[in-house]
């Protein structure tokens, strides 16, 4: 449906030099916002949009540009205030005819109140990163666009300087922000951002050219050999293919009595940006984009929304989780001990020294360090001691001779030689199961299929919020499922005494 707000951006567009083809519907409704749509059967190679980059709203386009840099601005925070700045000007605005069509904000967590993210999201990561989001902000907001306000109160209008507003512009950066090249850094790209994504299965990729030098700015030392989120497989492939493509969709702009298909226009050209069809889409077809592979909680941080059956979703168990249960089965000091032999072995969790954690596939895998350290935790005491000395066997580069079947075993698998699956005793699956549980527990009193219920009663809609977080917690749910089966399938019956008949049979088996 072309509503009036995208008439308006068409005419903005075409006046700003932009191209695209009459293949494409822009769809917008008023409650699932805008989409792209096929109107005919777009083919792999096609060039189906053409955008300048001189008319994206990026810090070095924005009449905003004196200010940020004279502040000595740029990057996210820049670029919020170019928003800010663009949104202030109204009809004034060169990109007016753009703005109007964006949302007031995305609907990230972020812009959710405390309440939101803590019950919404609760057992979840995200709780912890969005509040740490919001402390950050809050800072940025502060110390550099509150003092802003009194350098140059002329220019700037305080009620679209405010704190709301700076959350509102991030969330705008968050989900519609590209990297364009060096010399605009990230920013907003009008027509590109219209499309919504499908992981994995994408129709269009967005390519950018990797050598533009400003006019103004020829010698920017950032100019060139820049890297940008641009497919340039994609741009080479579309070059080396040649252009034209005789049912190529024509050109719906100010000029398309000038041009055949957009495969003509703007190949190499590096002031333009393109949009490629990287695979056939039918007829009547959403058409998709990618904003690369994630799992949901990075799809919901990020875009505010999420996907049922993503196969990059994971979920993931804190270190302080696994030490809990540690704590109710060994002593600290036998725990402790077990932990830094563990880090010599050279295994590590994710994440940084404030929050570490490991992740489990989509599948239901533990990341291979947690069966290590389940182990490790779990050796007696005899084989523990007898350990620590080969380490440093290991570690002069001689093999022991006399290395038991343990040492082998956590050797081999960090030199990828045998399948983790050799470590999983009955003791270490025991223990998995107890830390899926308890894992578990963080979501709080429903179970999975409280939740289950509950989606199938709320609308994705005008519940936008309830439903990607249930969407989240079940997915992440039903990934511990996976781990609680993984973890009770026949275990390996390692003992000390049958060391490298053991560990062969374990490299042979198939999971
Ligand atoms: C780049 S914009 C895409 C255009 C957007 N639909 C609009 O109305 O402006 C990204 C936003 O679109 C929405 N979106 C994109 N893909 C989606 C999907 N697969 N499911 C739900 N919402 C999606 C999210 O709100 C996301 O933050």
């Amino acid at each position: 449906m072309a509503t009036r707000r995208l008439r308006a951006f068409k005419r903005w567009m075409s006046s700003n030099g932009f191209e695209w083809s009459d293949a494409l519907e822009f769809v917008d409704t008023r409650e699932e916002g805008i989409s792209v749509r096929a109107l005919c059967q777009l083919k792999e190679g096609d060039v189906v949009a053409n955008m300048p980059k001189k008319a994206c709203l990026t810090v070095r386009t924005s009449m905003a540009r004196d200010i940020i840099e004279d502040a000595g601005l740029g990057g996210y925070l820049g670029l919020a205030i170019a928003i800010m700045y663009e949104r202030s000007l109204g009809e004034e605005s060169p990109w007016a005819g753009y703005l109007q069509v964006l949302p007031e904000q995305e609907c990230v967590p972020l812009v959710w109140t405390l309440d939101e993210v803590d019950e919404l999201l609760r057992g979840t990561e995200l709780p912890q990163t969005v509040k740490e989001d919001k402390v950050l902000i809050c800072e940025d907001w502060k110390e550099n666009i509150f003092p802003l306000l009194d350098s140059a109160p002329s220019r700037l209008n305080p009620a679209f300087f405010g704190i709301e507003q700076y959350f509102a512009a991030k969330s705008l950066i968050s989900s519609r922000g590209f990297e364009i090249d060096d010399y605009h850094g990230f920013g907003m790209v009008p027509l590109a951002d219209l499309f919504n994504h499908k992981t994995g299965a994408e129709d269009v990729h967005f390519t950018a050219s990797s050598n533009y030098v400003s006019d103004d700015d020829a010698d920017d030392n950032n100019s060139n050999n820049d890297e940008s989120i641009a497919d340039e497989e994609a741009l080479s492939e579309k070059l080396s293919t040649g252009t034209t493509d005789l049912d190529a969709p024509q050109v719906e702009n100010g000029n398309a009595g000038d041009t055949e298909c957009l495969s003509d226009t703007g190949d190499g050209d590096p002031s333009m940006l393109e949009m490629i069809v990287v695979k056939d889409v039918s007829s009547g077809a959403e058409v998709f984009n990618t904003y690369g592979l994630m799992g949901n909680a990075a799809l919901l941080h990020r875009y505010g929304f999420t996907e049922q059956d993503n196969p990059y979703d994971i979920v993931n168990i804190d270190l302080e989780t696994v030490l809990q249960w540690c704590s109710s089965l060994f002593s600290d000091r036998h725990s402790r001990s077990r932990v830094s032999l563990w880090r010599r072995l050279g295994y590590s969790a994710c994440g940084d020294e404030n929050s570490e954690y490991f992740e489990i596939s989509f599948e239901g895998e533990p990341q291979t360090g947690l069966i290590v350290l389940l182990y490790v935790m779990l050796l007696p005491d005899n084989a523990y001691h007898k350990l620590d000395p080969s380490l440093s066997v290991a570690g002069s580069g001689h093999e022991s001779r006399d290395a038991n079947l343990l040492d082998d075993n956590i050797f081999a698998i960090k030199s990828c030689n045998v399948s983790k699956r050799s470590l999983l005793t009955k003791k270490v699956c025991d223990g998995l199961l107890a830390l899926v549980n308890m894992r578990d527990s963080l979501y709080g009193s429903e179970s999975i299929e409280d939740d289950i219920v509950q989606l199938g009663n709320c609308n994705s809609v005008r519940e936008r919020k309830l439903y990607h977080s249930l969407v989240l917690r079940i997915c992440e749910r039903r990934i511990l499922q996976r781990l609680r089966d993984f973890a009770s399938e026949p275990f390996e019956t390692n003992n000390h005494g049958s060391s490298r008949k053991k560990l062969k049979k374990s490299t042979k088996r198939k999971r």
